[in-house]
């Protein structure tokens, strides 16, 4: 079943041989290791080396943290949330908050920022659940889930104990190094490993994303097996043209070489909007780095239409758009026809509001390339769990040729660091005392 249908019909340009000869060059290097950052390459054959008992053991451990929590707070930022975060929310009723009758346990994120209020309210809301945490850190020492995890520790130890919190953490972070890998092994908490050649941001097919996601009842091997067979579908040796990911990257490097510059990834379906803030961080901290990038940027359709479409249409000509469409909804709804017309909207009736929106995607795409915005479309069959895993894979496959067609190492993400080393210093971390008075002079 093809999970993935790709078109570039309406970009307006045409890759070049040379362009194919790069794509088809970077892939390779992804497999044969020999490029920038070849030491985080452990996503590239990571989903077809899941076994059923890797399955198995996530999902044991998930069903211990349903059977005793109602809420569980994922803790992690970055890589160590997004990609949960984004199937949960594709994966999700829009409205579940409103059905009386649960059947899994709320899945819930925290340290994903330091805002007091969003602790505030999270540590009230709680209290009249009983709850579990999966704290998730490949470096063990991010500072926004640390603190976090410090205060839902604390909370989980004063209602439990300490011998039961055991039972109600669960850590995945380093093999053996940092902070949260020592609390871990001290306190005696259940831990899964984030590989040391998987970054953050390519971890979402690891135990960072599989856990929390089968915590909240998502069919996790079946989010496994679409990744795989993107991963057959986007290996190296496939011929250009077959290869969805080689073609994405190729086409847009020719629109950045172009002129340009920001790619606007977008859906007509509100509960993809996650998918566009993985995305983000996945492209953004691959390809944004010595003076180069194409820069993330999405809306969600077609609400952001009555927001940003102006723009989109007739502002500054750097943009491309990248649309994600779904073929088919899952549910059923028809506009009736009314007596009165006083609306005007009988001229819709008996069309399927699916029906509306997919006109609304063709004219918006119609529109946006006669203004100048050039328009991939990228659709998937339908929203579930096989077809969002191919999904990933396919956008992680596609960020790494890309990346090496741009010419950086899309492994690293040193620019991140800056903030932290001034945050640090003005929060007077030891180490820091010469920085400290630096940056309090500038202020
Ligand atoms: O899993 P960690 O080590 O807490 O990192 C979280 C995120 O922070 C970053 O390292 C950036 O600071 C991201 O690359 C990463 O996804």
């Amino acid at each position: 079943m093809e999970t993935l249908k790709l078109d570039i019909s309406k970009t307006g340009v045409a890759v070049s041989a040379a362009m194919q000869a790069k794509a088809q060059a970077a892939n390779a290097l992804l497999e044969s290791g020999k490029g920038a950052g070849s030491d985080f390459l452990g996503w590239v054959h990571l989903p077809s080396s899941i076994t059923p008992d890797r399955i198995e053991a996530i999902e044991k451990q998930a069903a211990k943290l349903r059977e005793k929590a109602e809420v569980i707070i994922c803790i992690g930022i970055g890589g160590s949330y997004l990609g949960a975060k984004a199937v949960l929310e594709a994966m999700s009723d829009s409205f579940k908050f409103l059905h009386k009758k649960r059947t899994e346990p709320v899945v819930v994120f925290a340290g994903q920022n330091i805002s007091e209020d969003y602790t505030h309210e999270l540590l009230e809301a709680v209290k009249e659940y009983s709850i579990a945490t999966i704290v998730i850190s490949k470096s063990g020492t991010t500072t926004e889930p640390a603190i976090a995890f410090r205060l839902i520790k604390a909370e989980i130890e004063k209602r439990y104990g300490k011998q039961e919190a055991a039972e109600r953490i669960v850590a995945i972070t380093d093999k053996a190094r940092g902070a949260l890998k020592t609390l871990a092994d001290n306190e005696g908490y259940p831990t899964f490993v984030i590989p040391d050649d998987v970054g953050g941001r390519f971890s979402v097919l690891t135990p960072v994303g599989l856990l929390p996601l089968a915590a909240a009842g998502v069919d996790i091997a079946a989010l496994v097996r679409g990744a795989q067979e993107m991963e057959r579908a986007t290996a190296d040796g496939t011929p250009f043209e077959k290869n969805p990911a080689a073609v994405y990257a190729a086409v847009r490097n020719e629109l950045y070489e172009g002129g340009k510059k920001i790619e606007i990834l977008g859906s007509y379906e509100p509960k993809l909007q996650y998918i566009n803030e993985w995305w983000k961080q996945l492209y953004g901290e691959s390809e944004g780095k010595d003076g180069k990038g194409i820069f993330p940027a999405s809306v969600t359709l077609t609400a952001d239409l009555h927001s940003m479409g102006q723009y989109i249409q007739d502002g500054e000509r750097t943009l491309f758009e990248t649309i994600i469409s779904v073929a088919e909804p899952a549910g059923k709804v028809v506009v009736e026809a009314d007596g009165e017309n006083l609306d005007g909207l009988n001229f819709l009736a008996g069309k399927r509001i699916s029906e509306i929106n997919r006109m609304a995607e063709l004219g918006v795409q119609l529109a946006h390339v006669d203004g100048g915005v050039p328009n991939i479309r990228i659709e998937i069959p339908q929203i579930d769990a096989h077809a969002v895993g191919s999904l990933l894979y396919f956008f992680e496959r596609a960020c790494g040729i890309s990346g090496y067609i741009l010419g950086v190492n899309p492994f690293d993400q040193p620019g991140v660091e800056a903030y932290k080393k001034n945050m640090f210093a003005l929060l007077d971390k030891p180490g820091y005392e010469e920085a400290s008075k630096a940056i309090k002079a500038r202020l």
